[in-house]
C-alpha cells in the first residue's frame, strides 16, 4: 500500500507506544523505515515490545519510561531523546479512561485522566516543539489520537471526552500559532478498536460485548488495528505535507449513525421491502 521507504530517517516518539493502537502504530512506523521511541509507566510491557518489536520488524526501537503527567519526567524524557537525535514527529498516542457515573468521580479520578490526556498530551507538545523552535527545525508533525467523544460529548466518559476535546483544540490552535514556523498539527479521532486497555475498562460484560456493539457501526464490525496504523502512517509522512489542523475519523461510520432520527430510525434498518412498500402512496 505504501512506498516500503515511506518513513524512512524519521524519529518518531509514541507516547503509550507499549501496547495497545500505540503498539501497532509503532509496528508500522517501523516496517515503513522509520526510527522509533515508545513510553509508558510500565517499563516491563516497554521492554517486552521493544524485544518483540524489534524481532517482528527489523526496525530500530527504544524505549524511555515515563509518565506523560509529571511535566520533569516528559523534559528528561525529551533531553534523553534529544540527546541522540531530535524527534521529527510527536504522536500523542497515551491515555487513561474510566466508565463511570460523573457525580460520583472522586477528584483524583478524574485528575488521573485529565492528567495523562490532557495534560501529558500538552506537556510532551509544548517539550517537543520547543525544542524545534528554538532549534529552527521544520517539517516536523504532532498527531493526537483523539475519541469520537472528543466531537460528541459521551456520558459515563465525562473526564475522557473533555480533555480529548482539549486536545483537539490544542491541535486546532497550534496549527495556525506553529504552522508557519513548519510544525503541522493533526488527528485521527478512533471508533472502537478492541485493545486490552479500552476493552477491559469499557466493555463490561453488561454491555453485550461485541456483537452488540457492531449493531451500532454501520459497516458492522469493529476496526483492524492495520487500518488505524496506515491512516496514522499517511498522517505523518510527507504525504500528508498539506494536511494541518485537521482530525481524521476512522469508525466505520459509527459517529454518523445516531444522528437523524436516531433510535426509531436505526429500526428502520431492519424493516421489510414490505413495509416500505405499504409506504408508497397507492395510484388509482
Ligand atoms: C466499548 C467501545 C469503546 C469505544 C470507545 C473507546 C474510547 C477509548 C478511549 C481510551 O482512552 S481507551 C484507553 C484505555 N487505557 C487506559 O485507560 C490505560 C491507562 N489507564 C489507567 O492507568 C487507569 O485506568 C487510570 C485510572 C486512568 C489511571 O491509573 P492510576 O494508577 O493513575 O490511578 P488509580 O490510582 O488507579 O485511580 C485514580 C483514581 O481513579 C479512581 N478510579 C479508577 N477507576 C475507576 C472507576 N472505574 N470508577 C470510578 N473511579 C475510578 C480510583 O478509585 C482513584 O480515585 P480515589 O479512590 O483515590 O479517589
Ligand atoms: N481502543 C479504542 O477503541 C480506542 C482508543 N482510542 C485512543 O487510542 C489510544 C490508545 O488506546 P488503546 O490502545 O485502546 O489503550 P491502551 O490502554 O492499550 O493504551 C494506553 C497506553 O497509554 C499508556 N499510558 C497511560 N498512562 C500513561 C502515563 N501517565 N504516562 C505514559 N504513558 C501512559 C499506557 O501504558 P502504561 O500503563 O504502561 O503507562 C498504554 O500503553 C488512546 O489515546 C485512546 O484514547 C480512541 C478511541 C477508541
Amino acid at each position: 500500500m505504501f512506498q516500503p521507504d515511506l518513513l524512512k530517517g524519521k524519529r518518531i516518539l509514541v507516547t503509550g507506544g507499549g501496547t495497545g493502537l500505540g503498539r501497532s502504530m509503532t509496528h508500522r512506523f517501523l516496517e515503513l523505515g522509520a526510527n522509533v521511541v515508545i513510553c509508558g509507566r510500565r517499563e516491563d510491557v516497554l521492554k517486552q515490545t521493544v524485544d518483540e518489536l524489534a524481532k517482528e520488524t527489523g526496525g530500530e526501537i527504544e524505549a524511555v519510561g515515563c509518565d506523560v503527567r509529571i511535566p520533569d519526567a516528559v523534559e528528561a524524557m525529551m533531553d534523553t531523546i534529544w540527546a541522540k537525535r531530535p524527534l521529527d514527529i510527536l504522536v500523542n498516542n497515551a491515555a487513561g479512561q474510566i466508565l463511570a457515573q460523573t457525580h460520583k468521580l472522586s477528584t483524583r479520578a478524574i485528575d488521573a485522566v485529565l492528567g495523562i490526556v490532557l495534560h501529558g498530551s500538552a506537556y510532551c507538545t509544548v517539550a517537543a516543539g520547543r525544542r524545534w523552535i528554538d532549534a529552527g527545525l521544520r517539517d516536523r508533525v504532532v498527531m493526537s489520537i483523539l475519541t469520537v467523544s472528543s466531537l460528541t460529548g459521551a456520558p459515563f466518559t465525562v473526564p475522557s471526552s473533555m480533555a480529548k476535546a482539549g486536545v483537539l483544540a490544542m491541535t486546532k490552535s497550534l496549527a495556525v500559532e506553529w504552522g508557519p514556523k513548519g510544525i503541522r498539527t493533526c488527528a485521527i479521532v478512533p471508533g472502537p478498536f478492541p485493545t486490552e486497555g479500552a476493552w477491559s475498562r469499557l466493555m463490561p460484560k453488561e454491555r453485550g460485548g461485541n456483537e452488540e456493539l457492531v449493531k451500532t457501526i454501520p459497516l458492522r464490525r469493529v476496526g483492524e488495528h492495520e487500518e488505524l496504523a496506515n491512516l496514522a502512517a499517511f498522517l505523518v509522512s510527507d504525504g500528508a505535507a498539506y494536511i494541518n489542523g485537521d482530525a481524521v475519523v476512522i469508525d466505520g461510520g459509527k459517529m454518523l449513525q445516531s444522528g437523524g432520527g436516531g433510535a426509531s430510525t436505526q429500526a428502520m434498518l431492519d424493516w421489510t421491502d414490505e413495509q416500505w412498500e405499504a409506504l408508497r402512496p397507492k395510484r388509482k
